[in-house]
């Protein structure tokens, strides 16, 4: 039954109203203040307000304006004796739901109160769809590349194709992956993740497949692994690429057999699990490397999309960049900030080393740091500082600077390209994890990285804290 409130301070309307409601079978309370009203509006969880405007104590516009930061979705019907259309307007910009006029007409208070109570359950429902599917953003743009990267989606996902998934960090493999999975019939089952890359190679068999009790040292309890957990639904395998070859093995005979076996365990499990996967590498470069497994490859590769560098798709930028810069304002809860033409064009331009993943965080920079309209100027100004984005920025006085100051003898104690680039990537990298006190989710922020590849890079650097032996 929807519990409504009165707010009126003429006792008759109170008496009438409250008859008529009652009758119709509304749980109803009623109050001749504005002021107790959002005392009780604050404890109970009414469906609907029903309120005068003209109140001695507050008035019904003030009461209208403090419930909505404490209620926002409760749907206000502002009630006047002095019904003019100004007043119904004013109200309505407020965020009342509608306007009736003293004396009420019943039909009219009927209908209106039911519209007003629709439009409440309508907007609870929308909030809790919207949280359900809030891990699933929208695929933005509207370029060839994206444009076909949906329609192939739509055509493979309701399969049971395995999709190989390829493109640099931060393109949205796995966005392409969770859209993959919500339109397939596995969609109500579940889409498990696992990101090969930031497993310890010798942790890998026993996260996929699980493990007995004491099958190791560490393995204190039985361990489910995340093909039996995907049962029935998707597994998406993030950074196959980082997989090691024994895992490969074990992963092959899974999708060749439909079984897996726990880590220190005799008995057969049948699974039925969808397998998608993703990598930034190129994997036949990996195959001829000896990294990874021809027959593994073919496995996986039934279908694959491609995820295009930001880069080549820029004409996507703008529409991406608006829709981040919307959601982020919102979520901030402050007026929606605009970028200008020049911004945009020089957001374009941008080399987006870090693809889409580096355009959201640039537009959060943006927006805590440039005024109401973000220009060409903001965009140089906050380009990222850790990525490569701020190409450029370094002078060739700065350059010659760096030569003078001893730094030429370091570059001469390395030979070849790699092994300075190594050298440097792992000084950064220790220096960041240090300033940030080894938190490596805050470093891998910082450094626009996911965090998954800041635990890769420390292992393969044999990073460690100061203070560990
Ligand atoms: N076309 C797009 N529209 C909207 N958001 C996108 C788009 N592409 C990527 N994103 C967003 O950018 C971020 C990075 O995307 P995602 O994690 O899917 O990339 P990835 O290729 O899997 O990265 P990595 O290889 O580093 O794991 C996510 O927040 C994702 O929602």
């Amino acid at each position: 039954m929807a519990k409504l409130l009165i707010i009126d301070d003429e006792r008759a309307i109170r008496s009438t109203l409250r008859e008529i409601l009652e009758y119709e079978n509304y749980d109803v309370e009623d109050i001749d203040n504005g002021i107790d009203g959002l005392e009780m509006i604050k404890k109970s969880n009414f469906d609907l307000v029903l309120c005068d405007i003209k109140m001695n104590k507050m008035d019904g516009m003030e009461v209208l304006e403090q419930a909505q930061i404490i209620k926002p979705d409760l749907p206000f019907i502002m009630i006047s004796g002095h019904g003019t259309v100004e007043t119904a307007i004013e109200a309505s910009k407020k965020g009342a739901f509608d306007f009736i006029s003293k004396p009420p007409d019943l039909n009219r208070l009927l209908i209106t109160v039911r519209n007003g109570l629709d439009r409440g359950n309508l907007v609870t429902e929308t909030k809790v769809l919207k949280r359900k599917v809030s891990k699933t953003r929208e695929i933005l743009g509207a370029s060839e590349s994206i444009s076909k990267i949906k329609e192939t989606i739509e055509r493979v996902a309701p399969t049971e194709a395995r999709v190989l998934i390829t493109g640099a960090n931060g393109s949205g493999k796995e966005l392409v992956a969770r859209w993959l999975h919500e339109k397939s019939n596995r969609a109500d089952s579940p889409l498990i993740e696992v990101n090969c890359a930031a497993i310890p190679s010798e942790l890998i068999e026993s996260e996929l497949f699980g493990h007995e009790k004491g099958s190791f040292t560490s393995a204190v309890k039985q361990r489910i692994g995340k093909f039996e957990l995907a049962n029935g639904g998707t597994l998406f395998l993030d950074e196959i690429g980082d997989m090691s070859l024994s895992a490969q093995a074990k992963v092959l005979r899974a999708l060749q057999e439909h079984k897996i076996s726990r880590v220190g365990g005799e008995k057969e499990i049948e699974v039925n699990v969808r397998v998608l996967a993703a990598t930034n590498k190129d994997l036949l470069k990996e195959i001829e490397d000896g990294n990874f497994r021809m027959d593994l490859y073919h496995r996986l590769n039934v279908i694959n999309i491609h995820v295009p560098h930001l880069t080549e798709r820029t004409d996507d930028i703008p529409v991406i960049a608006q829709n981040f810069l919307e959601s982020i304002c919102n979520d901030y809860g402050m007026p929606i900030k605009k970028i200008n033409d020049g911004g945009m064009a020089a957001l374009q331009a941008l080399p987006w080393t870090g693809n889409v993943r580096e355009l959201h965080n640039m537009i959060e920079r943006l927006i805590i740091l440039s005024d109401k309209v973000i220009t060409e100027n903001d965009v140089r100004a906050f380009a990222n500082p850790g990525g490569g984005t701020n190409i450029g920025a370094a002078t060739s006085t700065q350059i010659a600077g760096l030569a003078g100051s001893g730094l030429s003898s370091t570059f001469d104690s390395f030979n070849n390209f790699q092994d300075y680039k190594d050298h440097a990537e792992k000084e950064f990298i220790k220096f960041k994890l240090e300033k940030n006190n080894w938190n490596v989710s805050k470093t891998a922020d910082e450094i626009d990285i996911q965090r998954s590849h800041l635990y890769s890079k420390i292992e393969k650097f044999g990073l460690k804290r100061a203070d560990t032996p």
